[in-house]
Parts: structure tokens; sequence; C-alpha cells
């Protein structure tokens, strides 16, 4: 085989397990780079991930690996799948190992708080340009475990560079795994990582004990909010009504597999936050990504109400009935105030 048929995915998670899953059946040797030793030894030992994805047999093609250096190894892309508070930290050790051009096809979901930056941005700040030959994000409704099941799943890829998603596109379309290109880095990236913070309200509302009615609301104005912050910092509407919005936002409200719904549904039975994140042991985005959203909406002065009353359960105490109370009570409003504003803005601009 080709060397042009080896990849690499660092990030041994779920999601770069599945995804390895996918690389191997479209004919690639797959690099799956971790951090934890002995995760690694067991992938190569027994060809499973068993902490990630239990009783998913993995093709002999994929090959764990723990140094950095032999992983990047005379390959032209790489999958990135960590999650977002590692994507600096992955970043940087890359810089040291790798100075030939590289393409990243990032597949994490989240705003970093603080900065504000897409990941995109982020990578494109810690990689120099000689190294960072283009990026791409891969974003939609794909739970990791249903992949790893090759159940059928659609995703789209974007980047600033057509030819690179196209490229992204290419690599890992399969008859189970259908990839759709969208030329809106932005709204792909923004949709995304702002679902997770809907999923988070949608567990809480159904902790609570709340039903679909609720759900449907929150999922709806939800959009409503994604699209308002997404459209501001420069998204296409549309994207919000494409697999990266409301199709990511569906399946993460109401899909068992989701970390987000499944965080949210203990907050909404009582538990506290810190004992919610501990017992989870996979990472729950929706928790900084609701800071990030926070910060970013006072930033483009846009009206988040769902984002702000989860800000304050997560973050000041405030008790997830009373958060849905005041939602209920806020003061009277054309439905479509928002998306009229929208438009007329998309027009004038
Ligand atoms: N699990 C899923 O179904 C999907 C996840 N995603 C996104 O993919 C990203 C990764 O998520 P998952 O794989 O699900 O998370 P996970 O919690 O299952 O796994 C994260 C992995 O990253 C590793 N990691 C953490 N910090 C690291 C570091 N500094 N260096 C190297 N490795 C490090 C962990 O050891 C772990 O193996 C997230 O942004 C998530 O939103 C996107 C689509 C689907
Ligand atoms: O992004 C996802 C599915 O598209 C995964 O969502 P969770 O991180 O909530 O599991």
């Amino acid at each position: 085989m080709s060397n042009d048929k080896v990849i690499a995915v660092l990030g041994a998670g779920s999601w770069g397990t599945a995804l390895s899953i996918v690389l191997a059946d479209n004919g690639y040797r797959v690099r799956l780079w971790g951090n934890k030793k002995e995760q690694i030894d067991e992938i190569n030992r027994t060809h499973m991930n068993a902490f990630y994805l239990p009783g998913i047999e993995l093709q002999p093609e994929i090959k764990g690996y723990f140094s950095l250096d032999e992983t990047l190894k005379g390959l032209d892309t790489i999958v990135l799948a960590v999650p977002t508070k590692a994507i600096r930290d992955v970043c940087r050790q890359i810089v040291e190992v790798r100075k030939m051009p590289l393409s990243i096809i990032h597949v994490s979901k989240g705003i970093e708080p603080g900065s504000l930056m897409r990941i995109s941005e982020m990578i494109e700040e810690e990689i120099p340009e000689a190294v960072l030959q283009d990026v791409t994000v891969l974003s939609g409704p794909s739970h990791a475990e249903e992949v790893s099941l090759r159940h059928p799943t659609t995703v789209t890829v974007s980047s600033k560079k057509m030819q690179a998603a196209k490229k992204a596109q290419d690599i890992f379309m399969n008859s189970n795994f259908r990839v759709y290109t969208n030329p809106d880095i932005i709204g792909v990236e923004m949709g995304g990582s702002l679902k997770n913070i809907i999923a988070l309200a949608a567990g809480i509302s159904d902790g609570l004990g709340y039903g679909d009615n609720a759900k449907a609301a929150l999922m709806t104005r939800g959009l409503a909010e994604i699209a308002r912050l997404g459209t501001k910092m420069g998204a296409n509407p549309l994207t919000f009504l494409g697999l990266a919005g409301i199709g990511d936002l569906i399946v993460t409200c109401t899909s068992v597999h989701s970390r987000n719904w499944r965080a949210g549904n203990m907050l909404g039975k009582g538990k506290k936050l810190d004992d919610v994140l501990n017992s989870m042991g996979m990472v729950v985005e929706g928790v900084r990504t609701t800071k990030a959203a926070y910060q970013l909406a006072h930033k483009f002065n846009v009206k988040m109400p769902i984002t702000d009353a989860l800000y304050h359960v997560l973050f000041a105490d405030l008790n997830p009935k009373e958060a849905v109370d005041h939602l209920m009570g806020r003061l009277k409003k054309h439905e479509m105030e928002d998306l009229m504003d929208m438009l007329d803005e998309q027009f004038q601009g």
C-alpha cells in the first residue's frame, strides 16, 4: 500500500476511535495516537478500545501509537480528535516534531473561553503557516457509538480552502458515512459547538421531569439563538438548517449516547456539576462552551436567553427549575422578530 494511504488520528477517545474505523474501512492504515500508554498497549494487544467503545473490534489496520514523532512520520494528513481543552497542547507538540506541510482535519466541537476562538482559529494560531497547509472541520450528527457500528451517518466538512474540504470528503466518504461539503466554516464550527449548550439544557429539562413539549421548545428557540450569534459572527444562516446545525442539535438533544444530554439529565435530577463531570469519564464540551458563548453573546450584543439561563445554573448555582420559570416568564415577543432582524442585517451586509 502506498504512503498516501496512511493517516494519523490524534486522540484515542470515542470519536477518534470511531473515525479510525471509518478510515480503515476506506483502505487507510491508521496510526491512532493517544497520551495514555496503557490504553495504547491495550488497543494493540486486544484490538479494542474497551472503555470508549465497548464491544467494538478494531480492524488490524488500526495501530495504537504513543510517540507523536513516530505517528507523524511520512504522512501528509492528520485527524485531530482531542477535546477543545487539549487542542493547543497537542498543536504545540505537533510543532515540536513536524517541520513539513501538513493538512489537519479537526473533528472537535467547542469554543475556547477567554480567547473566544473557534478550533480552526486556535490551530491557525498555534501552527505556523509553513507547517499548516490547510485546516478542515468535520461536523454533524454523528455519535461515535453508532459510527463504530457502521450505522448510516451523514456529516459535513468545511475549510477556507474548498480543495481541502473536498479532499476530506474523499478521505472519509463511504456507503455508511456520507460526507457533504459546505464552504461556511464559521457556521459549521459554531453550529457543532453551540448545540452542546442546548443538549445540556434539554437533558436538564428531561431530568426535571418535563416532557417533549419543553424539549421541542428548547430545541427550536435554541436554534434561534445559535443562528443569531453565528450569523453575527459571519456565518451563513442557512448552515444552521443543515447537518452541522439542526441535524446535530436533534441528535444531541434526543440521543441517549449524548454525554451533554446525560450530564444535563443528572443536573436536572439534582446532582452537582462537579459530581456529574467526575462521573462521566468522557468530555462534556457544552460546559466550557456555555462559558464561551455567554461571553460571545455579550461581546456581539446578541440575546441568548437559554445560554444565559444555563450559564447561571452551571456557574452561579441557579436552581434549574427556577431557570425554566425565568425563561417562561420573559416578556412577550414576536416569534420571528430575531429572524427578521437577522435577515435584515444579512441583506444590508
Ligand atoms: N464522541 C462522539 O460521538 C463525538 C465527539 N465529537 C467531539 O470530538 C472531540 C473528542 O471527543 P471524544 O473522543 O468523544 O472524547 P472522549 O472523552 O471520548 O475522549 C477524549 C480523548 O482525548 C484524550 N486527550 C485528552 N487530552 C489530551 C491531550 N492533551 N493529549 C492527547 N490526548 C488527550 C483523552 O485521553 C481521550 O482519549 C470533542 O470535541 C467532541 O465534542 C464530535 C462528534 C462525535
Ligand atoms: O457531537 C456529538 C454527536 O454529533 C456528540 O455529542 P456528545 O458530546 O454530547 O456525546
